[in-house]
């Protein structure tokens, strides 16, 4: 387990002062992946340096499985620094050094036998599946496997901790998911703690169990993925979720972009929402997904407009709970919350 405790980040610039980090408390349980994302200049990465020691926290502490890390002195830092392997954005690897000799690196430094290198070195990149690329120098490998031998050089002193500091940006797409399967891999079978640094919310939503939103130097947000997609009132929980373009609903109809807010919502809403009104209800875009083993997601669909209030019991009934899309006026007749554009989900038993 990882936990941040009051960590402080303070920048002294030609007498300015800023502060980065503001007393933050945060935690990774073991076998748990913890993101965090934020705009840029949030701090994600100032965050990120402060964890892994390479930026000295101004106040504050870095406990890993009950040991300070910060309170270590110049000295114990490289030890301490060992608990936590991380894999950057740019993978890093030396060009002039194979994958295996690369993965080596941090065991030479160590003093660990050649023997003993050259086993450990063969299980590492064979739990990152390269074991047929050990030969291959980093020109000739793809994004992907590249950062695949910096997850491989990052587990090598047998790290409690991953920080991964935006590894899979600038990766193409079936990189990205490769990488992101590998943490989660390494979640379950190493039972590591990985705080994944990112401004992908896709990534949060693949793999993360929670996620907390850094902003102004504080955590503004935060909690379970799951829980904050199906969470109508959460900003994060909405800024999780794609926006996917919805096709326009025909005239006389209204339109209600509607969000699961229950883990109870049944796979044939949809079929029981047009039973119930008997009437036809149309799907005009969707983003339903499975995370953590649950639907989530929303959906844009249309009703008679006559419908509409009933539509809103029904849906409440469904558990899918109904938003007001982003930059429109809710002119939605008797049922709309407010005429005043709003991003916020609105809960279909506040309106009802
Ligand atoms: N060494 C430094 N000295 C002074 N200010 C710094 C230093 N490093 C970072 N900052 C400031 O700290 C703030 C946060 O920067 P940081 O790089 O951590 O943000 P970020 O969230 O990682 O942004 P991005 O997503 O763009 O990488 C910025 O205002 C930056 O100017």
């Amino acid at each position: 387990m990882i936990s941040l405790q009051q960590l402080t980040k303070v920048f002294d610039h030609d007498g300015a002062r800023s502060v980065v980090l503001d007393r933050l408390d945060f935690e990774v349980g073991t076998g748990e992946i913890a993101a965090v994302v934020g705009r840029s200049g949030a701090g994600k990465s100032t965050l990120a340096a402060c964890v892994n020691l390479l930026e000295r926290p101004t106040s504050g502490s870095v406990v890993v499985d009950g040991l300070d890390l910060t309170a270590s002195g110049e000295a114990g830092l490289r030890s301490a620094r060992r608990a936590i392997g991380t894999i950057f954005q740019t993978d890093g690897l030396l060009s002039r050094r194979t994958a295996a000799q690369n993965v080596a690196l941090p065991l030479e430094f160590l003093g660990v036998t050649r023997a003993e290198t050259r086993s450990r070195v063969g299980e590492l990149l064979d739990r990152v599946g390269l074991a047929d690329k050990a030969s291959s120098y980093p020109h000739q490998l793809s994004g992907g496997q590249r950062q695949r031998v910096g997850v491989a050089r990052a587990l090598a002193l047998r790290p409690r901790v991953l920080l991964s500091d935006e590894a899979t940006s600038g990766l193409d797409p079936e990189s990205t998911r490769s990488i992101l399967r590998l943490l989660r891999e390494l979640r379950d079978d190493l039972d590591l703690s990985i705080l994944l640094i990112t401004h992908e919310m896709e990534a949060v939503r693949e793999v993360a169990d929670t996620v907390a939103r850094l902003e102004g130097g504080r955590f503004i947000e935060s909690g379970r993925v799951v829980e904050l997609l199906r969470d109508p009132a959460s900003a994060l929980g909405r800024d999780l979720q794609p926006e996917r373009p919805a096709a326009p609903a025909s005239a006389g109809s209204a339109e209600l972009v509607v969000a699961y807010a229950s883990a109870a919502v049944p796979a044939d809403w949809l079929t029981r929402l047009g039973g119930e009104l008997r009437a036809p209800v149309d799907l005009l875009g969707a983003s339903i997904e499975v995370v953590d083993g649950q639907s989530v997601g929303h959906a844009t669909i249309a009703v008679p407009a006559a419908l509409e209030r009933a539509a809103q019991d029904a849906l409440a009934r469904l558990g899918l709970a109904r938003r007001v899309p982003e930059g429109r006026t809710a002119a939605l007749g008797p049922a709309s919350l407010s005429a005043a554009p709003s991003a916020a989900p609105v809960p279909l038993e506040s309106v009802a």
